[in-house]
């Protein structure tokens, strides 16, 4: 039976998911994030922007792992990190979050078993990243795509509210990368908030909502068609350059 621990559609999410406000973060003694003010609502929402902007400092900060230097980050209306939030927000960083010496299958088990989530969960999470064919084998001999798949169904046994994944599409091939973005949009179908970073300006035409972000700050902050639209660009890699090249430093 569906329960509010499993179906996220039973659960009340607040509009927007996400506010943040005068964020500053300082990293080797530079401040990487300085006074950034952005809100995120449901669906998929894309934070896009070239290696080094602060993309990964950012998603740090809304899950709760990052030292922040000043400002407010909000997340279903609790501060980012809190306890109550444990069970709501997915988090997938680049470094595989599995065990190598286990099977996929005694992984999402052993994972469910911390998390307190029941065992179907496990079949539910490895339909869902089209890892059945992989179920019984080894996480170390799995390939890179394999294996961050195994991360996100990690990520998926307690069906978050918020979804954080940074770069999760690198190093996979089209049809794994279109099979994700699907994925990604059944998520957010059933009432999530996924936010997805990359540098590849392609991934942006799959989202509802974009953030274009540039040496630590948002310089559009709008839908793929409204951030083309404001500069004429047949592409968001051209509108991105566009508003770069313009001097944009405002967020829409
Ligand atoms: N542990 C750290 N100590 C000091 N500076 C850091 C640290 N981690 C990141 N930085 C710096 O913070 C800035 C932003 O890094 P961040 O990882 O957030 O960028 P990014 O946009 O996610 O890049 P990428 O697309 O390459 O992952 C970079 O200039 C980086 O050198």
């Amino acid at each position: 039976m569906a329960t509010p621990a499993t179906d996220p559609r039973l659960r009340s999410v607040p509009d927007p998911v996400v506010r943040v406000a005068g964020l500053r973060v300082v990293r080797g003694g530079r401040a990487v994030l300085d006074g950034l003010d952005l809100e995120i609502r449901t669906g998929v929402t894309g934070l896009l922007g070239p290696s080094g902007c602060g993309k990964s400092t950012l998603l740090r900060s809304l899950v709760g792992v990052q030292r922040v230097a000043g400002g407010t980050v909000e997340v279903l209306g609790r501060p980012a990190g809190h306890r109550d939030l444990r069970a709501r927000v997915g988090y997938v960083t680049q470094a595989a979050s599995v065990y190598d010496d286990l099977t996929v299958q005694e992984n999402l088990r052993f994972f469910a078993r911390v998390l307190g989530v029941g065992a179907d969960a496990v079949d539910r999470v490895v339909a869902a990243v089209g890892l059945e064919s992989h179920r019984g084998d080894p996480v170390g001999r799995l390939s890179g795509g394999e294996r961050s798949r195994a991360s996100l169904a990690v990520a998926l046994l307690r069906a978050p509210d918020v979804l954080v994944l940074d770069e999760p599409t690198v190093g996979l091939d089209p049809v794994l990368r279109r099979d994700l973005w699907t994925l990604f949009h059944r998520l957010a179908g059933a009432g999530a908030a996924v936010l997805v970073s990359s540098h590849v300006m392609d991934e942006a035409e799959r989202c509802d909502r974009l953030l274009l972000m540039r040496e630590g700050r948002i310089i559009a902050d709008d839908s793929p068609a409204g951030v083309k639209a404001r500069v004429g660009a047949s592409d968001v890699e051209s509108a991105f350059l566009a508003l770069v090249e313009g001097g944009a430093g405002e967020s829409a």
